[in-house]
């Protein structure tokens, strides 16, 4: 069952394209993440979903979450979705919990609002604190958020975001806030409650290579566009789009110590000043003068898609 859809989705601000035909699908249970360069597009997808785009912008295409067409649902049915069926974690975990109130307060506040009564949410609270890894919690229950690190209160946010029981997370950044070791922890974290609770994710990251160890599939961003999808577990031996496999190159790891790192040519580019064509054609070290006039789409390659008029048979295709 497909949890959320994106169908041609496209945003505009001002006259300003920022997303340009994005089309992807979460299934149930199912972690999908959305990588690319800052300013590729990753937040205004994601902001989207729950209509959370910035003023002045324009949204077109259609977008599903649960059946659900989100352009078409009023106020009060948006109020719910965002209460209970999805849950969103972001990059700074202090920007999203209140500083004079306690952990104990935010997290009972979050089960309250579903109904639950004050003894129970403040057990289910202390449940949710030990499913993600808080130690001490009756302490930490009684502490505000100034008094714990970065990592332990991303900790406290997945509880929250858990604690609804949501059918989708949507976590934007979750981890890049955080030193690398914490880093790792708190992605294991949300990596195994959402194994265990049968939640879809949908993960935004500039890493590839942390997608690729929480996902299912990987959609890669470009310029406001989705320029391939692959298995997670396949994305070194089956990417073919080439800024995805420029984007392989350039990941520290992919060198031997003290070689020196290749990086993806060019600068990278914003939907509003992208070619008529491909929009990765100047920086692409293959492009025809096909790839500067006609722009793909996504079609199936290998395990995936891609949007590549190299990876087409017919490059007048598309
Ligand atoms: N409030 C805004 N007003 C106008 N343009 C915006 C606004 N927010 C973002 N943009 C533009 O929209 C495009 C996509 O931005 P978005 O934040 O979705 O990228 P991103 O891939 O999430 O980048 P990052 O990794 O830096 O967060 C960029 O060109 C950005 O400059």
């Amino acid at each position: 069952m497909t949890v959320l859809e994106f169908d041609r989705l496209r945003v505009t601000i001002g006259n300003r394209p920022i997303l340009r035909e994005v089309t992807l699908t979460v299934a149930t249970g199912e972690a999908v993440g959305l990588v690319g360069e800052s300013g590729s597009g990753k937040s205004m997808t994601v902001k989207s979903v729950l209509r959370m785009l910035p003023a002045g912008a324009a949204a077109g295409g259609t977008i599903r979450l649960l059946g659900a067409e989100i352009g078409k649902l009023d106020e009060a049915a948006l109020r719910n979705l965002r209460s209970r069926d999805v849950a969103m974690v972001f990059q700074d975990p202090r920007a999203t919990v209140n500083p004079v109130r306690t952990i104990g307060d935010f997290l009972t506040e979050v089960l309250r609002d579903q109904g639950v009564s004050k003894a129970q949410a403040r057990q289910r609270a202390a449940g949710l604190l030990a499913d993600v890894g808080v130690d001490h919690i009756d302490r930490r229950m009684r502490q505000r958020p100034h008094e714990l690190s970065g990592g332990l209160l991303q900790r406290v946010v997945i509880a929250a975001a858990l604690a609804t029981e949501p059918k989708l997370i949507l976590a934007d950044e979750p981890t890049t806030a955080l030193d690398v070791t914490t880093q790792e922890e708190v992605v294991a974290i949300l990596d195994e409650q959402r194994h265990k609770r049968g939640t879809a994710l949908l993960f935004i990251s500039h890493d590839l290579e942390l997608a690729a160890a929480v996902c299912d599939r990987i959609a890669v961003m470009y310029a406001g566009e989705i320029v391939e999808i692959l298995p997670a577990a396949r994305l070194h031996e089956d990417a073919r789009h080439p800024y995805t496999r420029a984007l392989l190159r350039s990941r520290p790891g992919a060198v031997p110590p003290g070689a020196r790192l290749e990086t993806v040519p060019g600068t990278p580019q914003a939907a509003f000043d992208a070619p008529a064509g491909c929009v990765f054609a100047d920086r692409c070290g293959h492009a025809t003068a096909n790839c500067f006039s006609v722009r793909p789409v996504l079609r199936p390659v290998d395990s995936g898609s891609a949007a590549c008029h190299l990876l087409e048979e017919s490059p007048h295709g598309a």
